[in-house]
């Protein structure tokens, strides 16, 4: 990759480097890392940001690369760009010396006043060097000298342990780089030991890591740890085993004849085995004791060798005995126009991306399983993101019995089976992986393509250190690999259909249902004409509709409310109080089951209160509305209903969200009642009802994708509906039913509505038009928390006029979370037309930004965030 030596920057042995990084000094590096324990955001923390070395070079496949300019879905921040307009490589991270005004580690120069004498050079061109890098602070990379005995052996993707400033024992990191010839290779340390056998990742996947390092600014040596589980990376599930082999070069005919007869026997078998075997394995095939194999060891005539290996057997496959059976149908035009496109794709061999737009109930699970099923006769793997609460038997069950060989993952596995199925997957075995956003990263060797079905949803987004989106992730991977990536959604993000308006994705369009069925009609309630209204939260019109379904036979309904609990907020009447959280500043949930308030947000837990704990009233509100309560008033309206609640309360422990699936898939349940999670995926005939009960839930939040989540959520549930032969209404609740996002999801007019949401963000560049960036400040104590920020604005000011980038750049502002654990919160955001402007401006403001120890607060950088909260 690397062929200009001279002009690369050195880093020098850890404890040579001068600057604020010196790892030597234990404490620098952790400055800014404050509690590693706290939760959503430990560990997602900046230090010294890397100074990442020129890893510019070319992919290595002999794919041709595709033209990376991909707005906002995918692009790959070139920004080297100038140099090729058209063939860049989407993996690329720009050399940052050559945009470095001010170098901020040592140079060359500086560590090396003369040039080494010519016969040095000569020596030194023999020298190997590996680039490693760390998850925790100092993050490296740093340059170690390879020894001898290793230099066959390491790649990069392995990990390897090494002397890391003044620590006594040898700290783990990650290979990210093997070269020849170095000339600082005086100064530099060895590596100590190998931890791994065989790399990790192969090298496709170590440029992702890297350029999601500088993408997201996130230390390479975390993002490694996000891609590589943590049980693969313990190795669990497995044990050591010692094999013996005979030592050859010390046996002949003369050496076996001197040798007592047991010893005799077990070495002549050990031969004629003509493999490996462990002490156990020839105590019982030779039939020996262990003294024997001993003795042999002890005079060098058998070689010792351990090898880590899995304990476990398989663990079980789904149980695919649930009574449901997987036709393969003989497909829709929309369906069969749909994979054509995607197989053009795959047989093209280049990367693409396509964007399967097609409404709730279109069948697009069908045409990702065909689509898979083209790939697989050429040998080819594919992986399937989908939500994790997509992982339903449903879901695992289509794909199961579809393909010989399907890998799962979900966050319900057991260390063990994570690194029995990441095993599999590595050595090929597997031909389709389906899992929620980390399976972005499954190492399969022959990958050919990755979907991503309901691609708009939130949980791709992920809200620690990395904070990647595994949208764009896989859209780095599919294009550097050349291969296609598929996004399926009825309810496509902004950001995938602007891309179809810009040619970067294609659209392919599924407009009708499956069997030609209507789409369910839609009747919004409006909410604030006094008549429909009740003294509860069901509607009259929404009570007669519930009536009228159970009246038909087998009729069931969906009712979907956004918020778990039983009340939402706990005031008193007397004096206003509201009861909140001491470290959140939220007010607390009331959950009936037990009696207690509860934090949404970081999960504190008190008794409600009896009285009003500020002036002692006795009286104290209930006021809100969350899933408990509405159980409650749907129980006493329909008492003859059975009812089932399905929320993060309710489905807590493995297994649940099954069991209620499962029971009113049979019909044991007549109406199901709860949060988003029954909005995603559900196909279930008999649903002949879903009712909103307040639509607007989502539509206040001081976000700019507030509509667009509003319209999702409410055309998503609607879709529950109508599957069929028997029909299916929605009734939709709401304060506002002239809002633009609840007409068009009335309607199921999605490009109404991108048409109209997409003038808005227009208006202020918001993406996908632009690129927005968020940097949170967090500290226990708020004014030296707001005058962090503050200076931290100022670096970016500069960075931005030094760079001559636009880039708004607005706050410090308290976010709506202003406390969250005890820590006062405020953010900055950034925005701008070029995303590598705004990564640019950010790298360059806190290349050099550090916070004294004793301020105790922290940032956090989130490139392309999801919420603003
Ligand atoms: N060609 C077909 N003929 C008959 N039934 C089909 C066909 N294709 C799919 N189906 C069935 O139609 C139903 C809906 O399919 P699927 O769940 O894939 O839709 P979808 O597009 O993913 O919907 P949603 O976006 O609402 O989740 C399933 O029960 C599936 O088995
Ligand atoms: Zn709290």
């Amino acid at each position: 990759m690397l062929t200009d030596q001279s002009s690369l920057p050195i880093h020098p042995c850890p404890t040579h480097m001068p600057g604020p990084s010196r790892p030597n000094d234990r404490n620098s590096g952790d400055r800014n890392s404050g509690d590693r324990n706290s939760g959503d955001e430990a560990g997602d923390v900046r230090s010294d940001l890397d100074n990442l070395a020129p890893w510019d070079g070319p992919a290595d496949s002999d794919q041709p690369a595709p033209p990376l300019d991909f707005q906002s879905l995918g692009k790959a921040d070139a920004d080297d760009r100038s140099d090729s307009s058209d063939d860049v490589d989407p993996l690329a991270v720009p050399d940052p010396e050559k945009q470095k005004a001010v170098a901020s580690g040592p140079s060359q120069g500086e560590l090396f006043e003369t040039a080494p004498p010519p016969w040095e050079l000569a020596v030194q061109d023999d020298i190997a060097t590996a680039k490693v890098v760390f998850s925790e602070a100092p993050h490296g990379p740093y340059d170690y000298r390879i020894p001898d005995d290793m230099r066959d052996v390491l790649e990069a993707g392995m990990r390897v342990r090494v002397p890391l400033g003044r620590r006594r024992q040898p700290t783990t990191g990650w290979c990210v780089e093997t070269k020849m010839g170095s000339a600082a290779s005086r100064t530099l340390k060895d590596i100590a030991e190998l931890v791994d056998q065989d790399p990790l990742c192969d090298p496709p996947l170590v440029r992702l890591v890297l350029w999601m390092s500088h993408y997201y600014q996130a230390p390479a040596g975390q993002v490694f740890d996000a891609l590589i589980p943590s049980s693969v990376r313990s190795g669990a599930g497995t044990r050591e085993r010692t094999y013996f082999t005979p030592n050859t070069s010390l046996i002949d005919d003369a050496v076996i004849e001197g040798l007592p007869k047991k010893q005799q026997a077990v070495l002549r078998f050990l031969i004629a085995a003509a493999r490996p075997m462990t002490s156990s394995q020839l105590m019982v095939e030779a039939a020996c004791t262990s003294g024997p194999i001993k003795s042999l060891e002890k005079k060098n005539l058998v070689r010792l060798e351990t090898r880590r290996e899995m304990a476990t057997a398989a663990p079980m496959r789904w149980n695919l005995g649930d009574g449901e059976v997987e036709k393969s149908h003989s497909l829709t035009d929309d369906q069969s126009n749909a994979l054509q496109r995607i197989v053009a794709a795959v047989d093209s061999e280049k990367g693409k991306t396509l964007l399967l737009h097609g409404v709730t109930g279109s069948g697009k699970t069908e045409v990702y399983i065909r689509a898979i099923e083209h790939l697989v006769k050429f040998g080819r793997s594919a992986i399937v993101l989908v939500p994790e609460i997509s992982l339903t038997p449903q879901t695992r069950g289509r794909f199961e019995r579809r393909f010989n060989s399907v890998a799962v993952l979900h966050s319900q596995m057991t260390p063990a089976e994570r690194h029995f199925q990441w095993q599999r997957i590595r050595t090929g075995d597997v031909q389709v992986v389906v899992g929620p956003r980390s399976a972005v990263f499954a190492p399969l060797p022959h990958l050919g393509m990755i979907i991503l079905d309901e691609e708009h949803d939130g949980s791709f987004k992920q809200d620690t250190t990395p904070r990647y989106h595994a949208r764009k992730v896989a859209h780095a991977r599919a294009m550097s690999l050349g291969v296609p990536l598929v996004l399926g959604s009825a309810t496509p993000s902004m950001e995938s259909w602007h891309a179809c308006t810009t040619g970067h994705a294609e659209l392919v369009p599924m407009p009708s249902r499956v069997g030609n069925r209507p789409m369910p009609d839609v009747q919004l309630v409006d909410l604030r004409v006094r008549d429909d209204r009740t003294s509860g939260s069901i509607s009259r019109p929404l009570h007669r509709a519930v009536e009228e379904t159970l009246r038909d036979p087998g009729g069931q309904v969906i009712l979907l409310l956004n918020r778990r609990g039983f009340a939402t907020t706990i005031q008193c009447p007397s004096c206003g109080h509201v009861v909140a959280c001491p470290d959140c500043d939220m007010p607390l949930t009331h959950h009936r089951d037990g009696g207690k308030a509860v934090c949404h947000y970081c999960d504190y837990t008190i008794a409600t209160p009896p009285w009003c704990p500020a002036c002692r009233f006795d009286g104290i509100r209930y006021g809100g509305l969350g899933t408990q309560r509405l159980e409650v008033e749907v129980k006493a309206r329909f008492p003859d209903a059975r009812i089932a609640r399905m929320d993060s309360d309710t489905m807590k422990r493995p297994g649940s969200h099954q069991r209620v699936l499962s029971a009113f898939r049979s019909g044991e349940v007549d109406i199901l009642l709860g949060t988003q999670m029954i909005a995603k995926g559900l196909d279930f005939p008999n649903v002949l009802l879903v009712g909103v009960i307040n639509a607007d839930g989502a539509l206040h939040f001081p976000d700019f994708r507030a509509s667009e989540r509003t319209f999702q959520l409410v055309t998503q549930v609607a879709g529950r509906t109508g599957r069929g032969d028997r029909g299916g209404r929605v009734v939709v609740q709401t304060f506002t039913p002239e809002h633009p996002a609840i007409q068009a999801a009335s309607r199921h007019d999605y490009e109404q509505f991108a048409t109209e949401e997409m003038v808005n963000r227009r208006k202020f560049n918001y993406p996908p038009l632009g690129s927005v960036g968020r940097i949170i400040i967090r500290g226990a104590v708020e004014d030296v928390t707001e005058a962090t920020a503050e200076s931290l604005l100022g670096r970016l000011e500069a960075a931005r006029n030094q760079l001559g980038h636009e880039v708004r750049i607005l706050g410090p502002a308290p976010p709506p979370i202003s406390k969250l654990r005890g820590k006062y919160r405020f953010h900055i955001l950034l925005q701008s037309v070029e995303a590598s402007h705004l990564g640019d401006t950010i790298r360059r403001a806190v290349e050099t930004f550090t916070i004294p120890e004793k301020d105790d607060v922290q940032y956090v950088i989130d490139i392309d965030p999801m919420d603003m909260l």
